[in-house]
């Protein structure tokens, strides 16, 4: 909230007053009594390293190290931490022992681990594994659709529907991803009406929440408005996520941009990593170190212990064998 008078800030019923009156928001807004930008007070974060950032790793990680990294990062306060994939072991060999990570793990109460379920077949393999919650991905991009996951965004659609029933019927919530909101490797420009056609269509097929994805990290804060503005318009804000890529360098301000039209979902992953292995050229994740440390210069809660993850992402670059792109490890380790 900006710049509130104290006497209507400790107003008791003041947000739900404004919340209820939108004429009265918005003459406050062009009164500059209040601000134009209301920051949630609480944003989730969704953790996909162990699987966004480690599916992309050329290497294949023994699947000891997947699981004390999760189990690591259970214990950092994060309340969803995505596990692995049930995809074909031909097409992301990475994520092959995905039975044995969600089995391997220490689940800790009040932790979700959702997995990535494509199609019916990786449904069932989830569940039989023990899986909780599920997501399914789709696209925005007809291209990156076929290039990905071996069928069109409609045929996606039809896929994913059996799959979000069958879930329902089990009481399986169901996470929903569009990739390529902000641009794709293959069509390059993407229309915000794309996007909202697709998020719309998940969220009515039941996903609880929309994950929009800056699959190659091209986004701008000016991109990330319009997108957003035309799926708001679909998709109630409560229900919707943003997982950006830092290859040019937007990703926090992509997130900033999200946090100031009300979305309190943000996906990241630990030391910066990952990738799609169908979107060459695009780098890692948010971090999730960066994104904590944003928020709580901001004052907005997140419930994460910033330097549990510290550790966490320090475990995985020793056993990657590599740095890790959080600017803020980077800092902490030359400062300490
Ligand atoms: C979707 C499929 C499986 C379709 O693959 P397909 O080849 O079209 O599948 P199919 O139905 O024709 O079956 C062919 C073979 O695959 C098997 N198969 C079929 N389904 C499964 C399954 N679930 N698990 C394991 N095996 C499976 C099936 O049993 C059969 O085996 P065969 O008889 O030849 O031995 C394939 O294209 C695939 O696995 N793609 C990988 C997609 C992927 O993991 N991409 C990376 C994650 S998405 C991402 O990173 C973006 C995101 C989410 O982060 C958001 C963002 O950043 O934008």
């Amino acid at each position: 909230m900006g710049n509130v008078p104290t006497t209507v800030k400790h107003c008791l019923s003041y947000k739900q007053i404004i919340e209820d009156y939108p004429w009265l928001r918005s003459w406050l807004q062009e009164e500059k009594i209040i601000s134009d930008h209301e920051y949630p007070e609480f944003v989730k974060i969704v953790e996909v390293g162990p699987r966004d950032g480690l599916q992309n790793e050329k290497e294949i990680v023994p699947t000891r190290v997947k699981i004390q990294l999760i189990d690591m990062l259970s214990t950092t306060g994060l309340s969803v931490i995505e596990a692995t994939s049930f995809v074909s072991s031909k097409w992301v060999p990475q994520m092959a022992d995905h039975t044995d990570v969600l089995q391997g793990i220490q689940r800790v109460p009040h932790v979700r681990y959702p997995v990535l379920t494509p199609n019916m077949q990786g449904f069932q393999d989830a569940v039989a594994a023990g899986a909780t919650e599920v997501a399914v991905f789709g696209s925005a991009s007809e291209t990156f659709s076929r290039k990905n996951i071996n069928c069109s965004i409609a045929e996606s659609m039809l896929r994913f529907e059996e799959v979000i029933r069958t879930a329902k019927d089990r009481q399986i919530p169901v996470r929903g991803y569009v990739s390529c909101a902000l641009g794709c490797p293959h069509e390059r420009h993407v229309e915000p009406s794309k996007v909202a056609e697709v998020a719309k269509k998940l969220y009515e097929m039941g996903c609880y929440e929309i994950s929009l994805g800056d699959t190659i990290g091209v986004g701008t804060p000016g991109s990330m408005f319009k997108m957003l503005q035309k799926v708001m318009k679909d998709v109630p804000v409560n229900a919707l996520a943003v997982h950006c890529y830092d290859t040019y360098g937007q990703a926090l301000p992509n997130i900033l941009t999200a946090l100031q039209m009300g979305v309190s979902v943000v996906d990241s992953a630990v030391a910066g990593l990952g990738g799609c292995p169908y979107a060459q050229g695009s780098s890692g994740n948010a971090s999730t170190e960066d994104v904590l440390y944003m928020l709580q210069g901001m004052g907005i809660e997140t419930g994460v212990n910033l330097d549990r993850v510290i550790e966490a992402g320090d475990f995985i670059c020793n056993a990657l064998g590599r740095g890790t792109s959080s600017k803020v490890s980077q800092a902490r380790s030359r400062t300490l």
